[in-house]
């Protein structure tokens, strides 16, 4: 085990300022982890960001981060599993400045073994991890259409060979690199483009509060790399896919995580 401290900042900026100026973006889950460094690095580029989640004040702090960048970044709260409350949002935000990028980053589920998912409980994680990503694309799609955009949905490391304590998040997430790839046939016509991006473990707050230390410790031994991967290098690959370097990437899963996935992997880790 490194003793590389789990989350420390990592410069993975290789784009070039003022790359998205005049350009906006839709983030769901842009009050923290992964959706807030999101923000930070599409502001930074010159992007206008419109972002939501159901914690009004973590939106504000990410609000705050923003302050001295090159774009802006505006918010709502918003549940993203509350179907005509998103839709409205998401029109509310291509009215006013139409969406060139759209990323579905708010997501989560429990870990437990598949015996001991209720039906409930498969449904609230379905409802959020794939339901409301369907949601959230097609209200969108209009917007995209006029600005030939880009959707980048974050998924799971492990997505397309299964994780033990996942069933519920895999099966959601699968969906939604199913319809990515079906909707980047559907969609190319208009030049808009979709993949899903899949980091591995990533020692954000959401993560955290659910694994204690050892265990994180054992998700990164079960790297290959022995590294967890940033918030920031996830930024900086959702920032590449829609940059112009990204013109012919689509319906792609890009799995962000040192070799996670080519195993032992965290897909062999029980939840205990
Ligand atoms: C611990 C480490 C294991 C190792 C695994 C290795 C894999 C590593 C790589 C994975 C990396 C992934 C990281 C992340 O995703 S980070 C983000 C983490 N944060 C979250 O996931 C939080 C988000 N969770 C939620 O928002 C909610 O839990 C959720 C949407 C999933 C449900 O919300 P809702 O409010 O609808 O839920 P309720 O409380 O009303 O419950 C609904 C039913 O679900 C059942 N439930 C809830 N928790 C559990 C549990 N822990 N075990 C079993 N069942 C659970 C609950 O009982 C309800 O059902 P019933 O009414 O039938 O009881
Ligand atoms: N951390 C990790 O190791 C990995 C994470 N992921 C995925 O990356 C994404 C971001 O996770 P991460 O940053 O780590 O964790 P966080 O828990 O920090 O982020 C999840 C974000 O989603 C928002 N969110 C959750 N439920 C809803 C909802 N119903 N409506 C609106 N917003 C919601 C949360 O905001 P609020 O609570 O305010 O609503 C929060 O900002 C998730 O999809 C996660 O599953 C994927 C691979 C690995």
């Amino acid at each position: 085990m490194s003793s590389t401290s789990f989350n420390d900042p990592y410069d993975a900026s290789v784009l070039r300022d003022g790359l998205f100026a005049d350009r906006s973006a839709f983030v769901s889950g842009a009050g923290s982890g992964i959706g807030r460094a999101i923000v930070l690095r599409l502001v930074q580029l010159g992007m206008h960001v419109f972002g939501t989640g159901r914690r009004a004040e973590m939106l504000e702090e990410t609000a705050n981060l923003t302050k001295d960048m090159a774009g802006a970044f505006t918010y709502k709260p918003c549940n993203v599993r509350e179907t005509d409350a998103i839709e409205a949002l998401v029109r509310e935000a291509g009215e006013s400045r139409g969406i060139d990028l759209l990323v579905n980053n708010a997501g989560g589920q429990f870990f437990a073994p598949a015996a001991e998912i209720s039906r409930r409980g498969w449904d609230a994680v379905i409802d959020l991890n794939l339901n409301a990503v369907f949601t959230v694309t097609k209200a969108a799609y209009p917007y995209l259409r006029t600005s030939r955009g880009s959707v980048a949905s974050i998924s799971l490391s492990g997505v397309d060979r299964g994780s033990m304590g996942l069933a519920h998040s895999i099966a959601a997430r699968a969906g939604v690199l199913g319809m990515t790839r079906s909707l980047a046939l559907e969609w190319a016509k208009d030049g808009i483009r979709l993949n899903c991006i899949a980091p591995g473990t990533v020692v954000t707050e959401g993560l955290a509060g659910e694994a204690a230390r050892p265990m994180l410790e054992r998700l990164v031994e079960a790297t290959p790399m022995g590294i967890p991967t940033s918030v920031e290098e996830v930024a900086e690959l959702v920032a590449y896919l829609a940059s112009p370097a990204g013109r012919l990437m689509t319906g792609q899963l890009i799995q962000i995580d040192g070799a996670a996935h080519l195993g032992p992997g965290l897909h062999m880790i029980a939840a205990e």
